[in-house]
């Protein structure tokens, strides 16, 4: 159903309907890092896999200290990677490293800061020592068979480090859609272009890259002049060669805002236009008859990062079936927003050594001030129904710095 003017909410609902379910490819362990898993991780063995001697000393049979043996012959010495000995004698200790799997005939390990070993004896300089010290128990962290991580989510050095003790050589992720990213207008030239008076250099759409990238999706950067039937050639062509468009500029009241007419004549179904929002109230969305989406973004460069930021992102996690929620952070202070608008508005963050995360607007001069991004770390998300928002109050945020 076509829409007009709808809310926010309304309209991630929709685009949360026109969620595509990625295929599944097969990547080596070395380059899975950032993808998106698509198999469950079950554990092959318990976790660990034997009992685990946890520090490097001595492993003894605790019955013999509690019964007063302070000094234990040592009968052996065991490195890790040794298959598992028996101590033999109650009496005595076996000297072994960490990593290795417990001996048989004993149940607790002594680490060497509280031994003093003497011709071939180990004296333990403790009053008390509990049984099972110092083990890492078979099995205790997982099962073998359970599930470590369902399919779903990116792929962190987290996950990798289990896939790769599991012996998942490669794992199965979801092939991730290719995006063209088209700029429009003819005031734009190219970022090795000097502009004239009258001209800008296009770089919103160097920006949405650069999302896209680190949410990993490849794209390439299009570029069309505000001319409708060069238009219509250039996005019928890249419709047929890529699974999602983002398109930037030309979906507004100007003249020569020519998109949705041409998306129209193309066949792109659209699901609404114009949001209750502000910066990026003339989102267009709409649907290909192939299924695939595109986003229409409002050209001015803070309407477009916040549109990626919210509905490009909420169209792939939806797709990847991952929650859509954001972190949420304090007013620092009020803000004032009257119109009945979803409000996005760039914010700074400060960690307090309260535990708090505080957020404080800053206003720029408007959805064209991109320059304004490089100040704050983010945006707050508003809701339409207030007019005041008030200092402690808590809100969603939407964090678009990638730091180390
Ligand atoms: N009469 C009205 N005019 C406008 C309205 C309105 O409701 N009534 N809405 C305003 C709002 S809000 C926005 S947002 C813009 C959206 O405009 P378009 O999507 O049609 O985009 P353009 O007109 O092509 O460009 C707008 C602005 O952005 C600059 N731009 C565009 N592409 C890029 C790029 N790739 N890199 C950098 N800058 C870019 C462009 O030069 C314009 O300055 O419409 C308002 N007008
Ligand atoms: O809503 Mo426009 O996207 O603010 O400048
Ligand atoms: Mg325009």
């Amino acid at each position: 159903m076509e829409r007009s003017f709808i809310s926010y909410t309304e309209a991630l609902d929709v685009i949360a309907d026109h969620q595509k379910s990625f295929a599944v490819i097969t990547v080596p362990i070395v380059d899975v890092g950032g993808h998106f898993l698509a198999e469950d991780l079950i554990a092959d063995r318990d976790f660990p896999p034997y009992n685990r001697v946890a520090m490097d000393g001595i492993a003894i049979n605790h019955s013999s200290f509690a019964r007063g043996v302070r000094s234990f012959p040592i009968e052996k010495t065991v490195g890790a990677g040794a298959p598992q000995v028996a101590l033999e004698d109650v009496n005595n200790c076996i000297e072994i490293m960490t990593g290795g799997i417990l001996p048989k005939n004993v149940d607790t390990v002594i680490r060497y800061e509280d031994l003093t070993i003497e011709n071939g004896t180990a004296a333990i300089n403790l009053e008390e020592v509990t049984r099972r010290k110092n083990i890492h128990f078979k099995g205790m962290d997982i099962a073998q068979g359970t599930i470590i991580k369902k399919a779903g989510g990116r792929l962190s050095s987290a996950e990798i480090n289990v896939a790769a003790s599991i012996g998942k050589h490669e794992l199965k992720v979801y092939k991730m859609p290719k995006a063209a990213i088209i700029s429009t207008g003819d005031e734009l030239v190219d970022v090795h272009e000097t502009p004239l008076a009258h001209q800008i250099r296009r770089s919103n759409v160097y920006g949405i890259k650069n999302t896209l990238q680190e949410w990993g999706i490849n794209s390439d950067l299009k570029h069309i002049p505000d001319d409708k039937n060069e238009m219509e050639v250039i996005i019928d062509n890249l419709l047929k060669d890529y699974d999602f468009l983002v398109i930037t500029g030309g979906v507004s009241k100007g003249k020569y805002d020519y998109l949705p007419d041409v998306l129209k004549n193309l066949g792109v179904v659209k699901q609404f236009h114009k949001i209750k929002q502000k910066p990026g109230k003339p989102f267009w969305f709409g649907v290909s008859n192939e299924g695939k989406p595109v986003f229409a973004l409002p050209g001015n460069p803070v309407s477009s990062f916040v549109c990626t930021y919210i509905y490009i992102r909420h169209w792939l996690r939806s797709s990847l079936k991952m929650d859509t929620n954001f972190t949420y952070v304090t007013l620092a202070e009020d803000i004032l927003f009257k119109p009945e608008l979803t409000f996005f508005i760039e914010s700074k963050i400060k960690n307090l050594d309260n535990g708090t995360i505080v957020a404080t607007a800053v206003f720029g001069n408007g959805s064209g001030d991109f320059i304004n991004l490089v100040n704050t770390d983010g945006f707050l998300i508003l809701p339409p129904e207030k007019e005041v928002f008030k200092k402690g109050e808590v809100y969603p945020f939407v964090y678009y710095r990638n730091e180390i």
